[in-house]
């Protein structure tokens, strides 16, 4: 791995503190979770040991894991009054917007009240969050009132039945069930580092997702993968994207799911979702957008020596198993929330504010004028 100069704007390449549950680019395959590579835990174990992995810093044994796989079915459904709040968000909102106020709603009816709650809080919200999405999208969308409880499994499968009403393959179970362990943690990305400054007044756990959500919505963030899902619909082929996107570089414009703050050479979720998404493009049984997305791939490194990052080759992933694009970012929010809150625990228990400085390059000191004289 050649080591990608980190400095400049952006806190780029300084410490803003410690962590045990992450480190990027720096072991393995490039992303470790509490000292597991993630190519590891993506071909060996699930998403829902994943999220008691980095709220208790150990896999769970299997009695464990049954125990919390039914302690999050438990608590899939929503409160009536959140499912009138979400019947009330117009269809063409964002599903970003809608997620937020979802988190933020849930914390008005079953608040946080002390730190002893910080587990119940951040589990509640992991298995009402995929019901929170698609409750919204199939109600505004489709006028469909849906049952937010299943009887599927996995968070990814709740997630793609709730979806579609229908019963998903295992395939698409299991790329679900990849998805969310791939991007379920990232150290201090930019939504992270949110939740951790919120965490660090003392505030509640709903308080720091509702704020980490904001920061993930933008396209420099989370929101990659729709944009670049909006972006490879718009190439006719391999040859038209590589035209469209040399354009894009001359006018200097940011090509999405492509870069990374930390990495240099390459992201290792890439190789791993790419994976899943050429064998759903087989199963699709029209390779166009797989195909595209590879030369995408090949061009930005070819001219640019940039390289894709997990957000890219999702798009093509989630779109194979008929997923919208707008409820992309949404689920990197279900997934994330394990990140996220495992950060406001860790933050919690060695706490101090976050406060840095800044350097002054504002006015030399003046008086105020009356406002008749300026
Ligand atoms: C899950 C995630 O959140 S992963 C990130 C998802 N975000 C994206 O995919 C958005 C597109 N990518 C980007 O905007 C950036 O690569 C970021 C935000 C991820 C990282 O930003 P930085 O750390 O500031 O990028 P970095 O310092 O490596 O940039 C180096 C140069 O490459 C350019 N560059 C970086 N990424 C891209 C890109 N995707 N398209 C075009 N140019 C790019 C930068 O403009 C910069 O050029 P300059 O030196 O002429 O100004
Ligand atoms: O680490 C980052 O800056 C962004 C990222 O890849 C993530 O949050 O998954």
């Amino acid at each position: 791995m050649v080591d990608k100069k980190l400095s400049g704007a952006g806190l780029r390449g300084q410490s803003a503190g410690e962590t045990a549950l992450c480190t990027v680019g720096k072991s393995g395959s490039g992303l470790t979770y509490c000292g597991y590579d993630v190519s590891d835990l993506a071909d060996n174990a699930t998403f829902e040991e994943v999220a008691y992995l980095l709220f208790n810093g150990e896999l769970p044994t299997q009695t464990q894991l049954s125990t919390y796989k039914s302690e999050l079915a438990a608590m899939r459904d929503l409160p009536q009054a959140l499912k009138e709040v979400l019947q009330r968000i117009p269809a063409s909102a964002h599903p970003m917007d809608v997620m937020r106020t979802g988190a933020s709603f849930l914390g008005n009816l079953e608040p946080e009240e002390n730190f002893d709650q910080q587990h119940q809080a951040a589990n509640r919200l992991l298995a009402a969050f995929p019901a929170i999405m698609t409750y919204w999208y199939r109600y505004s969308h489709d006028k469909v009132e849906i049952n937010c409880i299943t009887d599927e499994d996995s968070t990814g499968g709740h997630f793609l039945k709730l979806l579609t009403g229908n019963t998903p393959s295992e395939l698409h179970r299991r790329v679900m069930d990849v998805s969310l362990i791939l991007y379920a943690e990232h150290e201090f990305n930019a939504s992270t580092f949110t939740a951790r400054v919120c965490a660090s007044t003392l505030s509640d756990m709903f308080s720091c997702v509702t704020a980490a959500i904001g920061s993930l919505r933008g396209p420099l963030h989370g929101g990659a993968n729709e944009a670049a899902m909006d972006m490879i619909q718009t190439f006719k082929s391999p040859e038209d994207a590589k035209v469209q996107m040399a354009g894009m570089l001359e006018r200097k414009e940011k090509i999405m799911g492509f870069g990374h703050a930390v990495y240099s050479t390459s992201d290792p979720r890439n190789v791993i979702i790419k994976k899943w998404s050429e064998k759903l493009s087989q199963e699709f049984g029209d390779s166009a957008l797989y195909d595209i997305s590879v030369a995408c791939e090949e061009f930005m490194w070819d001219t640019k020596k940039l390289f894709c990052n997990a957000d890219f080759f999702h798009a093509s992933a989630y779109h194979f198993m008929g997923i919208p694009t707008k409820l992309f970012t949404p689920i990197f929010v279900c997934s994330r929330l394990t990140g996220w809150a495992a950060h406001v625990m860790e933050q919690r228990s060695n706490n101090r504010i976050i406060r840095p400085s800044a350097d002054y390059i504002g006015a030399e000191p003046r008086a105020v004028k009356p406002i008749d004289q300026r």
